[in-house]
């Protein structure tokens, strides 16, 4: 039994006492972070606090990061980034399907292409696509592996506000489905409030606040506990003084 309930506990994500300096400055200092599988995190923090830092240490792509502090991350793990990043010389369901194996590989490719609003699309070269449907495309790309964490570092930063809207409902509603652990890093607390089941603000190299969002979806900015999860953040952020409501 108590094997059982340790399964179902166990994190998909655990970072313990993870340290990291660029020369003299500590970016990350013993940082501490567990995320449950399955859980919707936004990570908010001042620019240069370090959130690609921690996210791409999760990812694998920080090589200088070993041997200060441990991190734990399951097998499969996928990640967005502001830009697609999809190969343009390859068409856009070869680059759904890059480095994908299995004979239904092609099938499993346009299904991901369907889901994100791309079906008709998939020899199209990725000049063809806006941007909007680029980072669909990108997202494609990661759920078609069935991560069970997703790292998302500004994916809809660079996308105009209307397509950014229905991009943060196109996440959530592809996550509820394909259920991977999420850590979405924005600049954007309105983004992060909308999305996530929980928000964490990353000051002086540590998470600061840890903050749950108890609201229902889809979320209104318009609900009063909105407005106040905004405050709060925007304080731990230390721009309260900027609110203009
Ligand atoms: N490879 C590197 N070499 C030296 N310094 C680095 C390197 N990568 C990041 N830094 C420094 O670490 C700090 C944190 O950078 P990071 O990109 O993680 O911040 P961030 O919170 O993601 O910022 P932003 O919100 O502006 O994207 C910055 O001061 C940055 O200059």
């Amino acid at each position: 039994m108590a094997t059982d309930t340790q399964q179902l506990t166990r994190p998909a994500v655990r970072v313990s006492g993870l340290v990291r300096r660029f020369g003299d400055r500590t970016v990350l200092d013993s940082l501490d972070l567990d995320i449950a599988p399955g859980q919707f995190v936004a990570l908010l923090g001042r620019s240069g606090s370090g959130k690609s830092t921690l996210l791409r240490a999760l990812a694998g792509l920080d090589y200088d990061v070993a041997g200060s502090g441990s991190i734990e991350v399951p097998g499969r793990v996928s990640v967005v980034f502001q830009d697609s990043r999809l190969l343009p010389w390859q068409r856009v369901l070869d680059n759904v399907l890059l480095g994908l194996g299995g004979r239904d590989a092609a099938d499993r490719g346009r299904a991901a292409l369907a889901e994100v609003g791309l079906a008709g699309r998939e020899r199209a070269w990725p000049v063809e696509l806006s941007g909007g449907e680029q980072q669909r495309a990108a997202l494609a790309r990661s759920l078609v592996r069935e991560p069970e964490l997703l790292l998302a570092d500004e994916p809809f930063g660079a996308l105009d506000a209307l397509t950014r809207i229905r991009m943060h409902g196109l996440l959530r509603e592809l996550c509820q489905r394909h259920g991977p652990a999420v850590l979405l890093v924005t600049h954007d607390v309105d983004e992060a409030i909308v999305l996530a089941d929980r928000v964490l603000v990353l000051v002086d190299g540590r998470i600061a606040v840890d903050q749950p969002i108890d609201l229902p979806q889809p979320r209104s900015h318009r609900d009063p506990r909105f407005l106040e999860y905004r405050y709060q953040l925007l304080t731990a952020l230390g721009v309260e003084e900027e609110i203009t409501v």
